[in-house]
């Protein structure tokens, strides 16, 4: 039997915990000091959560979420709004009011589950923005970012600004309790920018709650409350079956990538192990077990002073560390000589916040602090990010280890978990950026899917035990039918007698790795249970639609049967008509909202729209021209260069710097032809020389001939007495010959004379060519290092 949800009992009672003393006590949220127009604070006194930072005004004067009463409340009066039509109210006091809606059984095929929870402005931001707000709620389940650009997204649920700490405990809490209960690993996650209201919803104000429960305590008292309700009901009614739950709670926080028992702030830096048996635990961790929420309450404000708070700008005393409160819940009973045990680990979690440094105005220790904050913070983003590709079918490593958080969290995320993230936003306009990315990541966590499984365990007596595994046995047995069955009847052209043989064949198979089949035939069959009861839940739901759309149009035809008979007026069926209208509309978005198509293509969406808008910014600030410009100086240049020749010789006057550079060129190719022919004189000349040097041999060795001629007429010209013979014979013999030899000396010396000139010349020509060709390279040179430039 459960208890009245309505008001389910708060047991104050004290249990087997150790004495434990509070060190001190701090104040959330409002605090009587704070007033509406004051947002100077009173020092805060030390307290389980944050002191109000922002100029909220206490439960007792009305403030924020508070008891709603005085000026300041109306001001945050939610309007309700009737029939899922909302007036768009962005920067006006009031905003629209829409109310959470409850549905247990939405977990059943659900086991991750995204809320964002906006908190109503504060102060500072009031004082500073006024009410200009960057988010529009439309529905209870969609919202609005109204940035540079608008971008909707669609949540399991959008909790608004007067959404109170009870209603989110009835929406979020109370199920959580329900599956723990059932057997399943829960977990609740707080995601937000610092300041955005993630401890108020997670711890709230715990401050004298044994003496009088306030009505802004958070999650954790109040599911803590409701499960120890729900406990004592539960051991009541099963008494005959000897129902005992035992819960046993720990308290740690991971800061700076260290892990830290708060409930024992000595014991720091543990480790995280893993084995088979337990998954991963916190080695040395000190556990406490718990009765009441007096205990819990005793834990929470021990560990929770001992959480480490830092000054940033956007928040006096912000969380800096990831704190993780975690509750083993077992429960065991007999029935049928068995002892059934039940097992689910709750985690709550309360993260630091993910603004980005810059805006936190972190410094020095603290920034170092946002580093090891954000490593954290940025893995779990990955981690979520690689989550969603493997639930779309793309099998990927999971980098769980990257962080302790993430290591730590690993079954809450895509593994054995039903897990509730709350992303936590302010509507302020001066907190859009960071609202946005929040609302982006809770956008891209609602694609991960869980797989969760209770976790529950049976030992009895041998003869229970017998009886289980005879029933098991002809379980399987059926299934191995069922699968052989189901083999043949994919061959339906396969004769009986082959049927028969494949069917011998298959049992031969079966028993030959009989433990091989029975493996993959338990996987086979736990598969096809899942798929067959997602597919039920699908058809169920399908059903449940149609069923209300019958139920819309049977309507209809009744009130326009009324009005055909007169006996519904024509203003009152116009008037009906519009509100049944309003309630289809309203179902069907509903309806849409759900489809996991729908936040796959608004991701998409968010993507394009972030590239829009940096092709957006990009042209805006004139790159696109400047780029342009280039483009066409480039392509220019260009042509130029593939028409060089013809534009030097069209426009020998161009001044630009490419026509400079083309005419350089130009004459640099001319010289290397003049060189060139040069070159050939050059060879020319030496053939020349080589032909005079023959030549030249060839008068000389005439010369020693006739030399020799001379010789021998000489000594012909005399007697035996060595007498010339006529002096007279001699000298004509001897002149003629001297002038034939002038002659051919001459003949010689001009050769040489014309030979060396020549070569001189061309020498000559070449050393004026060579210099001027290192000239104009010299010039070339620089030109093409000042054009490089
Ligand atoms: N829904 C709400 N209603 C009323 N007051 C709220 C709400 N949410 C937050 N506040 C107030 O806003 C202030 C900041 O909230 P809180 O300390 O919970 O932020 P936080 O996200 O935990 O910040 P941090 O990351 O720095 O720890 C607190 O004074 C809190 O009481």
């Amino acid at each position: 039997m459960r208890p009245d949800m309505n008001n389910y009992p708060v047991q104050l009672s004290r249990g087997g915990l150790p004495n434990m003393t509070p060190r001190s006590t701090r104040t959330v949220g409002p605090t009587s000091s704070h007033s509406e127009t004051n947002s100077t604070q009173s020092t805060p006194t030390k307290s389980v959560s944050k002191p109000t930072s922002s100029g909220y005004r206490s439960k007792f004067d009305g403030g924020i979420g508070g008891g709603r009463a005085g000026n300041f409340a109306a001001l945050y009066r939610g309007v309700p709004v009737t029939g899922g039509s909302s007036t768009t109210v962005v920067n006006t006091v009031e905003v629209p009011h829409f109310d959470l809606k409850e549905d247990p059984s939405f977990w059943m095929d659900h086991n991750v589950q995204v809320l964002i929870r906006v908190r109503p402005l504060n102060g500072m931001e009031k004082s500073m923005h006024g009410y200009n707000r960057c988010l529009k709620q439309e529905s209870a389940q969609s919202i609005t970012w109204i940035g540079q650009s608008e971008t909707r997204f669609t949540f399991d649920h959008v909790a608004c600004e007067t959404v109170d700490q009870e209603m989110l405990f009835r929406m979020a809490g109370l199920p959580m309790v329900e599956n723990c209960l059932s057997g399943y690993n829960s977990c609740m996650f707080a995601y937000g920018q610092t300041g955005s209201g993630k401890t108020y919803t997670m711890l709230g104000e715990i401050d004298d709650l044994e003496v009088k429960p306030s009505p802004h305590r958070g999650m954790t008292p109040r599911i803590f409350e409701f499960l120890f309700a729900r406990i004592q009901a539960e051991e009541e009614s099963r008494s005959d079956e000897r129902l005992k739950y035992s819960c046993k709670c720990s308290f740690l926080e991971i800061y700076n990538e260290q892990i830290t028992d708060l409930l024992d702030p000595s014991s720091t830096y543990l480790h995280l192990r893993e084995d088979v048996k337990q998954g991963v635990y916190v080695e040395n961790l000190s556990e406490f077990e718990v009765r009441t929420v007096s205990d819990i309450l005793k834990l929470l404000t021990q560990g929770s002073v001992n959480r480490k708070v830092a000054a940033t700008n956007m928040n006096k005393e912000s969380s800096r560390s990831h704190s993780v409160f975690t509750c083993a819940i077992e429960s065991r009973w007999e029935k049928d000589s068995t002892t059934n045990v039940r097992f689910a680990r709750l985690n709550l979690v309360d993260l630091a916040g993910s603004e980005r440094q810059k805006s936190s105005g972190a410094e020095g220790e603290r920034l170092k602090e946002a580093a090891n904050i954000n490593k954290s913070l940025s893995t779990l983003g990955h981690v979520i990010m690689i989550l969603v590709d493997v639930a779309n079918g793309k099998p990927k490593h999971v980098p769980y280890r990257d962080s302790r958080l993430t290591f730590l969290l690993q079954d809450s995320l895509g593994g054995n978990s039903k897990t509730m993230i709350i992303a936590n936003v302010s509507p302020s306009i001066c907190c859009a950026a960071e609202t946005l990315n929040t609302l982006k990541f809770a956008q891209r966590a609602k694609l991960i899917q869980n797989n969760a499984v209770v976790n529950e365990d049976s030992t009895g007596d041998i003869i229970a035990l017998q009886h289980q595994i005879r029933l098991l046995k002809e379980e399987l047995s059926l299934l191995k039918r069922q699968n052989v069955f189901r083999s043949l009847s994919f061959g339906s052209t396969v004769k009986d007698t082959t049927q028969a043989q494949h069917t011998a064949c298959s049992e031969k198979m079966y028993e030959t790795d009989q433990q091989h089949v029975d493996g993959s035939l338990a996987l086979e069959s736990k598969g096809i249970i899942r798929m067959s009861t997602k597919q039920v839940r699908q058809r169920e739901e399908e059903t449940r639609s149609t069923k209300m759309m019958v139920r819309f149009r049977e309507d209809k035809i009744h009130r326009m049967e009324s009005l055909l008979g007169g006996s519904l007026p024509q203003d009152t069926y116009l008037l009906e008509e519009n509100k049944a209208l309003c309630e289809e509309i309203q179902m069907l978005q509903a309806k849409v909202d759900k489809n996991p198509e729908v936040t796959r293509f608004a991701l998409e969406n968010i993507r394009l729209l972030d590239q829009l808008r940096r092709f957006q910014e990009f042209y805006e600030e004139g790159e696109r021209d400047i780029l342009l410009d280039e483009v066409s100086n480039l392509r220019e240049q260009l042509l130029h260069h593939l028409d060089g020749k013809s534009i030097w010789h069209n426009h020998p006057n161009v001044n630009g710097q490419p026509q400079e550079a083309m005419c350089i060129s130009n004459q640099d190719n001319s010289l290397h032809l003049e060189l060139k022919n040069t070159v050939n004189e050059l060879e020319e000349c030496r053939r020349n020389l080589n032909s005079c040097l023959e030549e030249n041999q060839k008068l000389s060795r005439e010369i020693n001939d006739l030399q020799f001629m001379l010789d021998n007429i000489k000594s012909t010209t005399r007697d035996n007495d060595g007498n010339i013979k006529s002096i007279k014979d001699f000298q004509d013999t001897s002149e003629a010959l001297a002038s034939e030899l002038d002659i051919l000396e001459g003949v010689e010396n001009g050769m040489e004379c014309i030979y060396t000139t020549s070569v001189m010349k061309h020498a000559e020509e070449i050393l004026d060519l060579q210099l001027e060709l290192d000239i104009l390279k010299i010039i070339l040179k620089e030109e093409r290092s000042i054009h490089g430039k």
